[in-house]
């Protein structure tokens, strides 16, 4: 059985402009895992994201999925649904039919594509806003409306670059618990880009450190903990140790950063 999801083997990326947004990385996903990427602005951490979703093609190295090409992932009934920090959603629809939406992009009978729509509303804990629309809804809610979107495809990867980067401290502490929960029950593989240290070590299985000039993975980080996670592993002792953990490798990271820049 296959157990790599996504495997990066040198893969390097220089966009038309010359800038070098990733050097070359080596990156193994495996199933059910909840990878996050962290680092300094700027250090290709979309980038790197872009490039699993193959939204970018890498100007070196391969990326594979599931042991084959990206053309091979839609034939092998594989998905992959990217949430972004801005949710997108159509303003002039409900909620039921944003997240209708893959669905009907792909010609999945009416009858069956609502059938599917709400239990996704219920994963994220939204059964009752269903015929509400966007402008009715607060900043959290339109979030887990994109999530129900990504989700009711049945991903086998789930991509997030900063989904809830824009939203309160309190609003995001309930997603990524919600978050911890759905992965969890569901061993769903997911690759979640931050920039919170502390979001990262309450949310991942294993964390990516990266730095910039060039993007590069500095360092990887697992997290034993069980999933799922709850308020109280927030307050755990552990939780303080993994924080300071990545705290400090995030300072190491940005005293190169710092270098570089003197270099220069
Ligand atoms: N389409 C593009 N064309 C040219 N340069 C790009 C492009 N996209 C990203 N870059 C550059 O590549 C580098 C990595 O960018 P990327 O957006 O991946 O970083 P990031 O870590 O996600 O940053 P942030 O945390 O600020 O979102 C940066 O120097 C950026 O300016």
């Amino acid at each position: 059985m296959v157990t790599e999801t996504v495997t990066l083997q040198a893969v390097e990326k220089v966009f038309p402009n010359g800038v070098r947004g990733l050097a070359p990385v080596d990156l193994n996903i495996r199933q059910g895992e909840l990878v996050t990427l962290i680092g300094p602005s700027g250090c290709g951490k979309s980038t790197l994201l872009k490039l699993i979703a193959s939204l970018h093609a890498p100007t070196a190295g391969s990326v594979s999925w599931w042991g084959g090409d990206f053309s091979r992932v839609g034939s092998e009934g594989r998905r992959l649904s990217f949430v972004f920090q801005d949710p997108t959603l159509m303003p002039w629809s409900n909620v039921t039919t944003n997240v209708r939406l893959p669905l009907d992009l792909d010609g999945v009978p009416r009858a069956e594509a609502e059938a599917r729509v709400l239990p996704a509303l219920e994963q994220v804990g939204l059964s009752h806003a269903a015929t509400r629309f966007p402008a009715q809804l607060s900043g959290g809610m339109r979030m887990r409306v994109s999530i129900a979107r990504a989700l009711v495809t049945k991903p086998d990867l789930l991509l997030m670059d900063e989904p809830f980067g824009a939203l309160d401290e309190f609003t995001r502490n309930r997603l990524d618990e919600d978050m911890a929960r759905l992965c969890a029950r569901d061993g769903l593989t997911t690759i979640f880009v931050t920039h919170s240290l502390y979001e990262a070590a309450f949310l991942s299985s294993r964390v990516i450190v990266m730095a910039a000039s060039p993007g590069r993975i500095y360092a990887e980080y697992a997290i034993d903990p069980g999933m799922p996670r709850d308020e109280n592993f927030r307050l755990s002792n552990e939780f303080a140790a993994i924080c300071r953990d990545l705290n400090a490798l995030l300072s190491e990271v940005s005293h190169l950063d710092h270098r570089t820049e003197q270099a220069q």
